[in-house]
């Protein structure tokens, strides 16, 4: 560079939508895109009713954002994708999705048909659902991401919760959350017998026959034998207990999310990282 050439242009912002602006999780998102200075706020979309066209900043009460609400999704997406200066790899309007699990393949499916990078942070996606996704991406040559959980804390008990799997034949999974949550057991409980699965062998032989008096007391049995038992009540937020057994010994690993805040460096890493991603990771750990 001479002194007297120009510096080189910043490179434009992400231009985000996020879908269930004014859910629990949207509206922590639209927070922390409006204050990421790579991202620009593009779209907002909810059904909650007595809402569309209001300005969502003015709606979460962080001040005028100059973005209106919708609840049309596709609508929305159609107006992101048109309004993107380089689409294709690297480039494009990424989707933020945080709504509910009965909309969430839908949402996932309608961004990549509209060249709209999706990150799903939404749980309840069957793995067949998963698999087509997976395909969608493939055939549209894009990236998207389904994070069943942002927190980086969370992804090293996974971790450590697969390795741990080595060694033990007997586990029981708890989740614990706030009892507004549609779905049970939650995305990364899923997520988390998933990957202590991947091993390929049986948990908990049984010792004895069981016999249930109450039904559901011992949680739902996987075909590998772990048990997942979901706990919803007021106060909580979100938690989740992975705990081992051998003779003579417990081991037990332990997460808690206090604060939706903790959720946010995952997301935004995911929104910078998923414009170049070659297809649909499923996971925070395969970003980090
Ligand atoms: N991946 C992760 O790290 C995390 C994932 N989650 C998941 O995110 C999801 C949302 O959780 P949370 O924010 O607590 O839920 P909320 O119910 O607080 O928020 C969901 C929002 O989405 C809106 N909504 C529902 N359906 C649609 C639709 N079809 N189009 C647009 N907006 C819609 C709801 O509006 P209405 O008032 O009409 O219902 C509501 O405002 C859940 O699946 C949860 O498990 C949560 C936390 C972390
Ligand atoms: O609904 C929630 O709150 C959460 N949902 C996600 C899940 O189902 O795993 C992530 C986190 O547990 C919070």
């Amino acid at each position: 560079m001479t002194a007297s050439s120009p510096p080189p242009a910043a490179p434009a912002p992400i231009p985000v939508v996020v879908a269930g602006a004014l859910g629990r999780m949207g509206a922590e998102v639209i927070k922390a895109v409006v204050a990421a200075p790579d991202c620009a706020l593009v779209g907002a979309i909810d059904t909650t009713p007595g809402h569309e066209g209001e300005d969502v900043g003015l709606a979460l009460g962080l001040g005028e954002l100059e973005v209106a609400l919708s609840g049309d999704f596709e609508g929305t997406l159609c107006q992101a994708s048109q309004s993107v200066r380089q689409a294709g790899p690297g480039g494009g309007a990424v989707l933020v999705d945080f709504t509910h699990p009965s909309v969430v393949f839908e949402h996932c499916r309608g961004a990549f048909a509209y060249g709209v990078h999706p990150v799903i942070g939404t749980t309840g996606l069957r793995p067949d659902q998963l698999a087509d996704l997976a395909r969608f991406a493939d055939k549209a040559s894009m990236g998207g991401a389904v994070v069943p959980n942002f927190c980086v804390g969370m992804v090293l008990l996974q971790q450590a919760a697969a390795a741990a799997a080595r060694f033990y034949d007997y586990a029981e999974l708890t989740e614990l959350h706030h009892n507004r949550k549609a779905d049970a057991p939650s995305g990364t409980c899923l997520k988390t017998a998933e990957l202590m699965e991947e091993l390929g062998k049986p948990f908990n032989p049984p010792q004895v026959e069981e016999h249930e008096s109450l039904a559901g007391c011992r949680g739902g049995l996987r075909e590998s034998g772990l048990r997942l038992h979901s706990v919803r009540l007021p106060g909580l937020v979100a938690h989740q207990e992975v705990m081992f057994g051998s003779p003579g010994e417990t081991y037990t690993l332990r997460h808690d999310t206090i604060d939706r805040s903790a959720y946010m460096p995952g997301v935004l890493l995911t929104v910078r990282k998923v414009r170049s991603l070659g297809g649909l990771v499923y996971g925070l750990e395969r970003l980090l």
